[in-house]
């Protein structure tokens, strides 16, 4: 038998399976999905079986057994190595990277080699007297087991030479496997007598010295339980010599014990029940249900305006999908997953949640995973790359807030957890949810036909088999109003003479929450912000020396910092250009926000989120917790305040500044300013309490302000739309950004000019459409190059081209072969080349 193995090398050369073969011990264990050692070019290698075959591509005789076989679960199914090549090919990444970003971390293993001393001892070498007095021949003696390369060299680093020499000649034995980075948790386990009559007796008759030890045996006797060691060390103040001592005799036994890592250990989850569903949420669950019942793969996009209850329905539709014996995927933005949020689904289900994020150690990530993997989960909840969640029969996949953009991924492979979901739930007849209250213009457009046919690209409605189906909850749970918005314009304050950050109207609505004991969220717009230093007499502003950008002023160690490189120096006193001593710190940050409210609310309480606060693990999870239990009137932060959150008694919400987000050079930036002001407007007013929303503005006129005032996403999405098509950006087309970097500027040119000539020739030969949108079906436009919105980062130029294109117009193909045209023998790139499809951000 032969396996097909892709190795862990990220290159263009090496992106093939290789033909291994299977040795006759790992018969029927290796299988699609499983990960291997295997040895490639003098080293071994980490790589996963893709397939298997009865014979190989190459002379039989040249084959390669594979080393050896890392797990006895495969960490993959075939379903998924199925889909990693789907990723591969749409996202044009390496079929390796695609196979990495579904397993933990702590499953990247690293080729490791260790040495055991020749079966036949008396070889000559080490009779000879050199050797045999070799301090490190003694210390591998000494060692009961095999001795770790890299742990002989760090200690006998003179001798390297002469171990070396000892493999050569076949004294000592060299074996490379791989070691994962993280092993499974062991702990030693202290287990009881198993015959407790004798120990009864020996203990009777224990030697009155052996105090210690008999305290020991006696503990066992009355607590018959399996005990960890450091917990029997701290329960009798003992020693670890003490215990084995006791084991030493035979009567109790030291045993390791694999551990689970539960992040939530401790917590107990208030066990709920099933709400009464609302008219609205009845109606959209019983769609979803019978689609579940008839396992038929559906995509459903659920528009349900903030606080119309859409986590009852996920969780009454994961029920439905968990008596189906399927499992269920929930996909919520890294920054919403909450606690709260947590809680929300341990609450229904228990402990077959599995819980995978970022802020996990990947110690505790590889438990939760395991628990998916060996059946233990039924439910799992998660950031992005839960849509890889390793199940075998997925009914349901929910993608919560789908419009966030933090679901697409932006280092290789650059996939959209959107898409990729729509993909597996095909492969598993499951159905897909995708939920917001601000969908995204490519899913509301692919779900409501807003688009003509000729006008929808075609590969979107392919994407959604038979098209997504809309399904919507226009109101809140109860009926509860959503909340007034008003809106400030901030020239006319300015005007009237207020120059402070606060609006009067904001002004006194803060303190009217004060005066009731009611809560406010303030959120600072920072996208697209920062603290920058500049010089008020010349203009000068600070930039990092080996990227086109302004580096940010962080106030606590005054120090100024590039956020794409790490580049950091000390802020100037004097402007190092003019020397003038006029260079200050712009930008409102959240703590000046801070700042002002102490000043003009004297004694009011503040938990304040952003970045900052919130780095040490745990701290969001206490700002909520904090803020839930109305130990602070305000909770001021960025986007992280915007989402999901739900208090009763917020009352009010403010803007400081609706418009920082709004003139990015980025086409979605009206899109995301309505998203985000209508998100967090939506965190008032959500129980008994009536909500109200100032939102302080410079463009009061502007259509994505306006619309979200009135709560109106149809509005805007007309309007946008209108831009979009005009413009000619998605959804009436897709994008494909190719970013080219070079130290050398010339390099980098000739190349930006030949990838555009190379792709706009075989657009032409192809027989697709250029820029002229005759008959709308076919179309492809190169666009480019030009330098990159950031032009050089880390010491490289940068320069992008941008494809447009629309329908089966094969972009991905000629963009492949286009690349593949330009490169060397080896298929390495004339530049370092980087594509992302259907990209998020463009910089
Ligand atoms: N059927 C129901 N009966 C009573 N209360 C409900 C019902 N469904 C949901 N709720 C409550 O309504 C509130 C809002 O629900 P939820 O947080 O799910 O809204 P949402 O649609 O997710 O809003 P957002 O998009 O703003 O996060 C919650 O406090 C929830 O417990
Ligand atoms: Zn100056
Ligand atoms: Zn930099």
């Amino acid at each position: 038998m032969i396996a097909k193995v892709i190795v862990d090398v990220p290159s263009r050369a090496t992106d093939r399976p290789f033909d291994y073969a299977i040795p006759a011990d790992l018969y029927g264990w290796v299988e699609i999905g499983s990960r291997v050692g295997v040895p490639f070019g003098g080293r071994v290698l980490q790589g996963f079986v893709i397939g298997l075959a009865e014979f190989a591509d190459i002379d039989e005789s040249k084959l390669k057994p594979i080393a050896e076989l890392l797990d006895h679960i495969p960490p993959l199914s075939p379903d998924l190595v199925e889909l990693a090549q789907w990723i591969s090919d749409k996202y044009c990444c390496a079929l390796t990277t695609a196979l990495q970003a579904m397993i933990p971390s702590a499953l990247k293993g690293k080729a490791d080699s260790v040495v055991t001393l020749s079966e036949d001892e008396d070889t000559a070498l080490f009779s000879n007297a050199v050797y045999s007095e070799a301090p490190w021949l003694a210390y591998i003696r000494a060692s009961s087991g095999p001795v770790r390369m890299a742990a002989l060299q760090e200690r006998f680093p003179a001798d390297a030479a002469a171990i070396k020499q000892a493999v050569k000649l076949g004294a000592l034995t060299e074996q490379v496997s791989i070691r994962d980075r993280l092993a499974v948790r062991k702990a030693l386990t202290v287990f009881p007598p198993e015959q407790a009559a004798l120990a009864q007796e020996a203990l009777a008759n224990y030697p009155a010295r052996a105090a210690k030890q008999r305290d020991v045996l006696r503990y066992m006797l009355e607590h018959p339980e399996p005990i960890a060691l450091t917990a029997l060390v701290e329960a009798l103040s003992t020693t670890s010599a003490t215990i084995r001592a006791v084991a030493d005799k035979g009567w109790i036994t030291i045993r390791e014990v694999e551990q689970q890592r539960d992040p939530y250990a401790g917590r107990d989850f208030k066990q709920t029940e099933p709400l009464p569903l609302t008219e609205g949420q009845q109606a959209v669950y019983e769609e979803i249900a019978e689609a579940l019942d008839a396992e038929s793969s559906r995509v459903f996009l659920l528009h349900g305006v903030t606080g119309s209850g859409k986590t009852e329905v996920y969780l009454q539709t994961i029920e439905r999908c968990l008596q189906h014996e399927r499992q269920a995927i929930v996909l919520v933005p890294e920054i919403a997953l909450t606690p709260q949020m947590v809680e929300r689904f341990k609450g229904r289900f228990g402990d077959s949640v599995a819980v995978l994020h970022s802020r996990l150690s990947s110690g505790e990530r590889y438990d939760e995973w395991r628990k998916i993997r060996e059946g233990r989960a039924q439910v799992a909840v998660g950031a992005r790359s839960a849509v890889f969640a390793p199940f075998p029969r997925v009914g349901l996949i929910i993608i919560d807030e789908e419009h966030e953009s933090s679901y697409k991924q932006e280092e290789s492979p650059k996939y959209h957890a959107r898409d990729v979901a729509v993909r597996r739930a095909r492969q598993h007849g499951a159905s897909v949810v995708l939920g917001s209250a601000t969908p995204s213009l490519e899913s509301y457009a692919a779900a409501s036909r807003v688009l003509s046919p000729t006008q929808t690209d075609a590969s979107a409605s392919s994407r959604t088999p038979g098209g997504a189906a809309l399904l919507a909850m226009p109101n809140r749970v109860g009926n509860r109003p959503l909340p007034k918005v008003h809106l400030i314009d901030m020239r006319e304050e300015l005007k009237a003479g207020n120059r402070s950050m606060f609006s009067r109207q904001l002004h006194e609505a803060l303190l009217d929450r004060l005066e009731k004991g009611e809560q406010s969220v303030l959120l600072l717009n920072r996208r697209g912000y920062s603290t920058f230093v500049m010089c008020r007499s010349c203009g000068y502003t600070a930039q990092c020396p080996h990227c086109d950008i302004s580096l940010t002023y962080h106030q606590k160690s005054r120090v100024m910092r590039c956020h794409y490189c790490g580049h950091a120096e000390q802020a100037p006193e004097k402007c190092p250009s003019c020397e003038s001593e006029h260079i200050r710190f712009f930008g409102t940050g959240t703590q000046r926000v801070e700042e002002e409210l102490a000043k003009l609310f004297p004694g009011i309480r503040v938990i304040r989120m952003d970045v900052d606060t919130t780095t040490e693990k745990g701290s969001h999870e206490k700002w909520l917790t904090m803020f839930g239990e109305r130990k602070a009137d305000v909770l001021l932060g960025t986007q992280m305040v915007a989402k999901g959150l739900d208090f009763p008694y917020v009352t009010l919400v403010g803007v400081i500044a609706a418009d920082t987000s709004l003139h990015l050079p980025d086409f979605r930036a009206a899109e995301k300013t309505f998203q985000l002001l209508t998100q967090v407007a939506g965190r008032a007013g959500r129980h008994e309490l009536p909500g109200e929303v100032v939102i302080q503005t410079y463009n009061p006129d502007h259509y994505a302000i306006v619309t979200a005032q009135h709560h109106d996403y149809a509005g805007f999405v007309q309007e946008e739309l209108k831009h979009r098509r005009f413009m000619s950006y998605p959804p009436f087309c897709r994008l494909i950004v190719v970013t080219l970097s070079d130290e050398q500027l010339t390099h980098l040119i000739t190349a930006g000019d030949k990838l555009a000539a190379t792709l706009r020739q075989l657009a032409y030969e192809s027989g697709v459409k250029g820029s002229i949108d005759s008959d709308g079906t076919r179309f492809i436009d190169i666009l480019g190059p030009v330098a990159s919105p950031i032009p050089r980062m880390k010491d490289r130029y940068r320069f992008q081209c941008m494809v447009k294109y629309r329908g089966n117009a094969g972009a991905i193909e000629l963009l492949k072969k286009a690349i593949a045209m330009l490169s060397g023998p080896q298929g390495q790139p004339p530049v370092q080349l980087s594509v992302d499809v259907d990209p998020q951000v463009i910089l």
